[in-house]
């Protein structure tokens, strides 16, 4: 063994960096031109699943072979991982001694996937693929895939730097308040959030506002087949919304960066840290709204703070400071007003530096333990919303809000 003492560990961990750098750039220039062993003969994965099919499948693997650009390391054996497990399964065999450093890595990239469907393997290897062809192809071939898909959104913002992908809701002139378009855009977002090469995944507002919560003119956009039906689709759209939160793979990260509101705040139980600034409030006036809990903060919230301050704010409509979000637990840290973002920007750059898949892994351990639970809630505060939303007590504060008669 190398000595593992403090004057030779730097020095030792430096050389064997760039050896296994090496080791992988000559083993992924191998797979890229084909002579990795990967027997398209062998695929045994259905025509009929769901997502893509076999064909789209084989497509992609051809596809990987004409990439005019090199997609770099960690990139290809995300494609070596997503291959085997859409061909193989999860991962069960023994993990490579310490210095096969080659058959480590791959072995490490395919074990992370855990028990990912094959069917979900597949279609992420054809998504990646995908990505990575269109950038081959476009002229914006330096920049990130989330700057590319920028304009694909009219609502968010969504940029990735250092490890860091950022989806900033950007409707500061209604501080941020939700659309339907725009919760269909945080989801489609995070989507790519997920599949990206970043590490950590940030929401954040644009403006004074974190965010104003939902929309309220999404009460007037009623379709010719009546209200009942809007009420049917909404609490579709918004199990789905919340549905994404519960659902998120990697370590997701609130920047509130001004008051929060509603569901901007209940969905704040599900992420992984939350940091505020001191000017930010917390506030969930469902009961003033003629409305009930979502984002399942009916479960969350009295887990984090407990069932009698879960209930001042969700039942009653009490108004946090940033201090006593923190207090309750709902916040992890709460930052001065002038110097909020560099020191939360600082803060997740050194994080996102951390070993990506052990943070992913770790999360995931996390969200297991209780995921079925907090899919269960969503779907019955959705249910019971869809019903509120048809209520006079519900329809009356909408139109009292229109009629500038109340604000929060
Ligand atoms: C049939 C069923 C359909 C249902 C569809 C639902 C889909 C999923 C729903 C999920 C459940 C979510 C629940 C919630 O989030 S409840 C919380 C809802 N939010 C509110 O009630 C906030 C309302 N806004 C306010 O009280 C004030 O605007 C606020 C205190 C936030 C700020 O006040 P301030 O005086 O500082 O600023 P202004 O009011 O002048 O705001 C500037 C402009 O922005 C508009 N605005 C702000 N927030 C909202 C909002 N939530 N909805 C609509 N518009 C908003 C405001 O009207 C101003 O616009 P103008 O400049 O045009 O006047």
């Amino acid at each position: 063994m190398p000595p593992q003492n403090s004057a030779h560990a730097p020095p030792f961990r430096v050389a064997m960096a760039g050896v296994v750098g090496r080791l992988i750039r000559c083993w992924c220039r191998r797979a890229v031109a084909g002579s990795l062993k990967v027997p398209a003969l062998q695929l045994h994965v259905s025509k009929t699943a769901m997502g893509a099919s076999q064909k789209d499948f084989e497509n992609a693997m051809n596809q990987v072979k004409l990439l005019k650009e090199d997609p770099g390391n960690e990139v290809k054996l995300k494609l070596y991982a997503l291959y085997k497990q859409a061909t193989e399964g999860p991962c069960n065999t023994p993990k490579p001694g310490v210095f096969d450093l080659i058959n480590k890595a791959k072995w490490e990239a395919w074990n992370a996937l855990g028990s990912l469907p094959k069917e979900t393997a597949r279609q992420n290897y054809v998504d990646l693929v995908s990505g990575l062809s269109s950038s081959s192809d476009s002229s914006s071939q330096a920049k990130p895939e989330a700057d590319r898909k920028q304009a694909e959104y009219e609502t968010v913002v969504m940029t990735s730097e250092d490890g860091i992908t950022k989806i900033m809701l950007n409707r500061p002139a209604k501080k941020n308040a939700l659309t339907e378009q725009m919760y269909q855009e945080i989801m489609l977002a995070l989507e790519a959030a997920s599949k990206d090469d970043s590490t950590i995944t940030v929401l954040t507002g644009n403006g004074d506002y974190y965010s104003s919560g939902n929309d309220l003119t999404n009460f007037t956009n009623i379709p010719p087949e009546g209200v009942e039906a809007k009420a049917k689709n909404s609490a579709i759209l918004l199990r789905n919304f919340v549905g994404s939160f519960i659902d998120f793979p990697k370590p997701l990260v609130a920047v509130v960066n001004g008051p929060a509101v509603g569901i901007s705040v209940t969905v704040l139980g599900l992420f992984d840290l939350v940091y505020a600034t001191d000017r930010a409030t917390f506030h969930t006036p469902f009961s003033h709204l003629g409305q009930t809990p979502e984002g399942c903060s009916s479960y969350t919230f009295p887990k984090i703070m407990g069932p009698a301050k879960a209930a001042e704010m969700l039942i009653f409509g009490k108004k946090l400071t940033a201090g006593e979000a923190y207090a309750q637990g709902l916040v992890t840290e709460v930052f001065p007003d002038s110097t909020f973002q560099k020191e939360v920007w600082t803060r997740l750059k050194a994080y996102s530096k951390l070993p990506q898949n052990a943070l992913r892994i770790s999360k995931q351990i996390i969200r297991s333990q209780e995921k079925e639970k907090l899919h269960a809630v969503n779907a019955k505060e959705s249910s019971i919303l869809q019903e509120r939303w048809l209520s006079s007590e519900c329809m009356n504060a909408i139109m009292n809000f229109f009629s500038q008669k109340a604000k929060l």
